[in-house]
Parts: C-alpha cells; sequence; structure tokens
C-alpha cells in the first residue's frame, strides 16, 4: 500500500496494529507516523518498530491519508478539537474507540469526513485480530477496500451493522483479557500439581489456540467437539462436572453482558 498510515495515540492497540502491519508487510515502516503526548510511548513506538513519531497531532492528521483515532474515547472531544482543520477532504478516518458512535464522531467533525468505525483487538500484534468495520455513508467500496485489506493485514476482519458493535466489544473487543484469565488459572492449577510455570503457560496457551482452531476450521458444534474430548466415567467429564457446577458459563455470560451494557453506556454519554 503506498498511502501514509497515521495514527493518534500510540499506546497498546496501536502497537498491536502497528506491530501487525509492519509483520504482514502491507506498508513499510516509512509508511506510518504516529503522534502521542506521551514521550515514553513515542519512544517505545520508535524502538519497537522504527516509524516515524512526533508530538504534534496536527503533524500526523495533515500527512496520513489513512488516520487512526487511537486514544482512549473520554479523549476523543478534545482531539477531535484539534486536528480537525488539519484532515483534508479525502482523509479516511478510522476510528477504534470503545462507545464511540458514528453519529458522535461525525457531530465533533462538525463537517462531512469519510469515516469507519472498528474494533480490533490486540491479538493484532502476532496477526491474529478478530475486527469489526461499520463504514458511514461517505465512505465508498474502493475505500472501504483498502481499509479491510489493512484489518486483514493482521487477523481476520468482518463488516457488520453498527448496531452490533457493542456485542462486538464482549466477544472479540475485551474477551483476550477473559481468555487470558482462563490460561493463567489453567497454568496455575498445573505449576500447583508442580509444572514449571513456563511450561505451563505453553500448555495452556497451546491448548486454547488448537481448541478455537478446531472451532473455525471442522465446521463441528463446539458442544460435539467437547463431546469428542469426554470418555465415559473419565477424567475430562470429572472437569465438566466442577465448571458446570461453579457456574463457569453462566459467569463468562454475565461478565460478558456487563461489559457490553458498559459499552453501551458509553455511548449514551459520548454522545451528550
Ligand atoms: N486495548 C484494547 O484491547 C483495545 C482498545 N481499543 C480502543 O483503542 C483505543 C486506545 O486504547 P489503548 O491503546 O488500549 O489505550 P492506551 O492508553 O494504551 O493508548 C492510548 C495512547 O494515547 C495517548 N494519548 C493520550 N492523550 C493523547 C493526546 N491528546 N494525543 C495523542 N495521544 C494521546 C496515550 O499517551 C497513550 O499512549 C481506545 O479508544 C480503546 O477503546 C479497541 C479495541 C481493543
Ligand atoms: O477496555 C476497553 O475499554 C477497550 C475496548 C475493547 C478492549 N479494550
Amino acid at each position: 500500500m503506498n498511502k501514509i498510515i497515521g495514527f493518534i495515540g500510540g499506546g497498546n492497540m496501536a502497537s498491536a496494529i502497528i506491530g501487525g502491519i509492519l509483520q504482514s508487510g502491507l506498508a513499510p515502516k516509512e509508511g506510518i507516523i504516529a503522534s502521542d503526548k506521551l514521550e515514553e510511548a513515542r519512544r517505545l513506538l520508535q524502538e519497537r518498530f522504527g516509524v516515524r513519531i512526533t508530538e504534534d497531532n496536527r503533524k500526523t492528521a495533515e500527512t496520513a491519508d489513512i488516520l487512526f483515532l487511537a486514544v482512549k474515547p473520554h479523549l476523543f472531544p478534545d482531539v477531535i478539537t484539534e486536528i480537525k482543520d488539519s484532515i483534508r477532504s479525502d482523509t479516511l478516518l478510522v476510528s477504534i474507540a470503545a462507545g464511540q458512535s458514528i453519529a458522535a464522531i461525525e457531530g465533533r467533525f462538525g463537517r462531512e469526513i469519510r469515516l469507519v468505525r472498528a474494533m480490533p483487538n490486540t491479538p493484532a500484534l502476532v496477526g491474529a485480530a478478530m475486527s469489526a468495520l461499520s463504514p458511514n455513508q461517505n465512505v465508498c467500496e474502493e475505500e472501504l477496500a483498502e481499509v479491510v485489506s489493512i484489518f486483514e493485514s493482521f487477523g481476520a476482519c468482518e463488516v457488520i451493522s453498527e448496531t452490533m458493535m457493542d456485542a462486538v466489544v464482549g466477544v472479540s473487543g475485551s474477551s483476550p483479557a477473559y481468555v487470558y484469565m482462563f490460561i493463567e488459572a489453567m497454568a496455575d492449577a498445573a505449576v500447583a500439581d508442580g509444572m514449571p510455570r513456563a511450561q505451563a503457560y505453553k500448555f495452556a496457551a497451546q491448548a486454547v489456540l488448537g481448541s478455537a482452531k478446531m472451532v473455525l476450521e471442522t465446521n463441528t458444534h463446539p458442544g460435539a467437539l467437547k463431546d469428542a474430548v469426554c470418555s465415559p466415567g473419565g477424567t475430562t467429564i470429572a472437569a465438566v462436572a466442577v465448571l458446570e457446577e461453579q457456574g463457569m458459563r453462566s459467569a463468562v455470560i454475565k461478565a460478558q453482558r456487563a461489559c457490553v451494557e458498559k459499552s453501551r453506556e458509553m455511548g449514551k454519554e459520548n454522545s451528550k
């Protein structure tokens, strides 16, 4: 891609996306510019990726053809006020913020903008993100295809209705955190049974990776895959019985719905 990709905010998510783009070879490091108010964040980006960095959000905004808004949602009002006169009419904006609707962002720019609202996740850093995209009415097919190609350079990506964005935050934006907790807990149990910690993380993480691949690649219901692990009177069903008794599924469902509710609340707050 010979377009300049810019990032306002160079924290966890921007770093994961930049790492993913560079690793895939979609854009060279010279084709990426990022601004961050924190000196430490700029230093990290420079050291890890060698991309162009600046303290000046306006410089990033006027340089980029495709501009990621990658600061925390509550900073959107100030950051948009700062950059709104620096973008061109053909700058393609990509917001990755939770709970910032297309309408709220359009309202803050106060003029016609080309905008894609996106929800990626941090596995972008290793080329295994799950991202959702919703374009506004000014984004043409060709521009959307370009944004899709960026997100596909670091994982899977689907174009969805914006009404599904809160659900997406729960099921893929935030869910890596719940999965890491699951991996940590499995590893803790293995350590309790005498396995060295590093080895325990490898066994637990590879089991999660392999199980996820089975769901994605065998086209088999997760329940049937679970049943295939459970020998009658065996070890797995003993574990499954305890997980059911402890309410594992309902805990996950409740937790994820709390996440989605929080995303909705943030959306209402940000539209005021
Ligand atoms: N972390 C995650 O897993 C995901 C985060 N997101 C979204 O990505 C956005 C960024 O989140 P994170 O990267 O996790 O946060 P972060 O806190 O790691 O990064 C934000 C960066 O913005 C910088 N910043 C603060 N004020 C600034 C300003 N005025 N101008 C320029 N830079 C400024 C901070 O110094 C920081 O480095 C949020 O809107 C979040 O909703 C979306 C999907 C997943
Ligand atoms: O916790 C958050 O608000 C962000 C949005 C999705 C993942 N992290």
